[in-house]
């Protein structure tokens, strides 16, 4: 099983993921409190270990500005937050043929997952539902809309995932991946110790079913 830890943004950060080693970071580009600019992921970047996959998390964001991002931090990945619509998708892999591009779905109801598949993204990443906020929420996604939805492909889970709660969810829903960010912060801030604490648990769950 994959594991994402989002919203790096400190030089502490980087030196966390380097110890802990998870396989892919992200950086988010949208205006929220984990905002970082281009130029500032770029120089996290530099600093980060290079056989960890760098995401960058945009919310309706032109494909172009996410090109220049994509290029100046060197991402592998882009992760698609907002409402993208699957003409957008096509021209970003017109932009970045080597970049992967996952659909972040914000599960609000049954027609959530199924739009979503529509789009022509490599990977979904299931996430929790707000009316105010668009990612990073701490909120737990509707566990019973992604049980319905029966997902056939692999998929990323998110929303809410902590200590407390991630080993049941692995266990039950078998993601190909886990992206965890509110969940590994203490006052706002990225902590050492929940990050040492969750990567125990999904090691010992990985050796013990996902794989
Ligand atoms: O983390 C953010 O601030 C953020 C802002 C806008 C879009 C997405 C964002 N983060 C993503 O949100 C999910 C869930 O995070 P959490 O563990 O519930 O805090 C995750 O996929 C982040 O990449």
């Amino acid at each position: 099983m994959k594991i994402k830890f989002c919203g790096i943004r400190r030089p502490e950060d980087v030196a966390y993921m380097n110890e802990f080693r998870p396989d892919y970071v992200g950086f988010v580009f949208a205006g929220t409190k984990r905002r970082v600019t281009p130029e500032k992921a770029a120089a996290l970047a530099r600093l980060l270990d290079a056989g960890i996959r760098k995401v960058g998390v945009f919310v309706d964001e032109p494909p172009e500005n996410i090109a220049r991002a994509v290029k100046l931090a060197g991402l592998n990945v882009v992760q698609l937050h907002g409402s993208e619509t699957a003409q957008g998708i096509e021209r970003l892999r017109t932009l970045l043929p080597e970049a992967e591009i996952w659909k972040a779905v914000r599960v609000e109801n049954s027609g959530s997952i199924p739009h979503a598949l529509g789009l022509g993204a490599d990977l979904l990443l299931l996430d929790s539902f707000s009316v105010t906020e668009q990612g990073g929420t701490g909120k737990t996604a509707d566990l019973n809309l992604i049980r319905k939805a029966n997902l056939s492909s692999p998929f990323f889970l998110a929303g809410g995932l902590n200590s407390g709660n991630i080993g049941p969810i692995v266990r039950e829903f078998s993601p190909y991946g886990v992206d965890i960010s509110s969940g590994i912060e203490t006052g706002g801030v990225k902590d050492r110790r929940k990050i040492e604490q969750i990567m125990r648990i999904l090691r010992k769950e990985s050796g013990k079913a996902v794989g």
